[in-house]
């Protein structure tokens, strides 16, 4: 089993890195850790970065998880080989580039672009946001996926992720005691559902709405409540279509032996308990 300890870093490609940069520090609150050529470090906690934007297809998006060392990274690969994944190891140039000791990429089974990572670096400066968004960290995305069950067993199966709830047949997964780091929502191809950052408190999720507003930011569901995890969230369009969440006060799983996931049905209250319709 492939043991996922934590979400890493999101790598976008875009068309325009100067619209990328000015959302990700006006709007979305992060900070510029490094600018090189053609790529654009984002920083959200301690590391280095969480976010990389590079000048490339916006259709090339893809997730870093971290596993423990090489050693399990290579079984990760061997594992993944086995099961019909093309595994690529990365150079050392693309380790470089995604500021790891290692990683492997392959696809899981919609699609989408998954990277295993050793060592990714920490920074010694400390995060200072470019806008006081109250961002705590970069907590979940969600992925696309073309058989909602058939990666749940992918995530659950050959990777450590757990079932925390469901959404009609869209499972929230998680990897630690938080509710969930990987999301699974029904869509025609691979891709990047959302990136969700969390924030401190519900003022900040508010303050964004009014501030994102008045940045003629499309705001895309929300304020909400979420009845999965309990918290409280805002969703917004950033650059090329991607989705941006921030919420605050996501349940952490207290019995990880005992928890058993709840069933909600498909449809808008089981997403937002306060009325907030999707607009996307
Ligand atoms: O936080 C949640 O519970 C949640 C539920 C559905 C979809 C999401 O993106 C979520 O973050
Ligand atoms: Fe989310």
């Amino acid at each position: 089993m492939i043991e996922l300890k934590d979400l890493s870093y999101v790598r976008f490609g875009t068309s325009n890195l100067e619209d990328a940069e000015s959302f990700a520090t006006k709007c979305l609150g992060l900070q510029v850790g490094e600018q090189s050529g053609k790529a654009l470090y984002l920083r959200s906690d301690d590391r280095a970065h969480t976010l990389c934007y590079f000048e490339g297809d916006p259709a090339e998006q893809t997730v870093g998880f971290e596993v423990e060392d090489e050693g399990k990274l290579n079984t990760a690969a061997a594992t993944l080989d086995q099961l019909g994944h093309p595994v690529h190891a990365g150079t050392p140039s693309e380790c470089a580039l995604r500021k790891v000791k290692a990683f492997i990429g392959f696809k899981d089974p919609t699609g989408n672009h998954v990277e295993l990572v050793v060592r990714p670096e920490r920074s010694g400066r400390r995060y200072f946001a470019s806008r006081d968004a109250g961002i705590t960290g970069f907590s979940h995305v969600g992925l696309f996926t073309t058989d909602p069950m058939r990666d749940e067993r992918f995530w659950t199966q050959v990777c450590n992720a757990r079932v925390s709830d469901r959404i009609g047949d869209i499972a929230l997964m998680r990897v630690n005691a938080i509710h969930h780091t990987i999301a699974l929502a029904p869509g025609p191809g691979p891709g990047v559902h959302h990136v969700n950052h969390q924030v401190e408190s519900n003022d900040d999720v508010l303050r964004s709405y009014y501030h994102l507003s008045g940045q003629r930011v499309p705001i895309v569901f929300g304020p909400g409540r979420h009845p999965t995890s309990g918290a409280r969230f805002l969703y917004f369009r950033g650059p090329d279509g991607m989705v941006f969440e921030y919420s605050v006060g996501v349940d952490e799983i207290e019995d990880e032996e005992t928890h058993r996931p709840r069933q909600f049905g498909f449809e808008p209250s089981s997403l937002c308990m306060w009325g907030s319709k999707r607009s996307w």
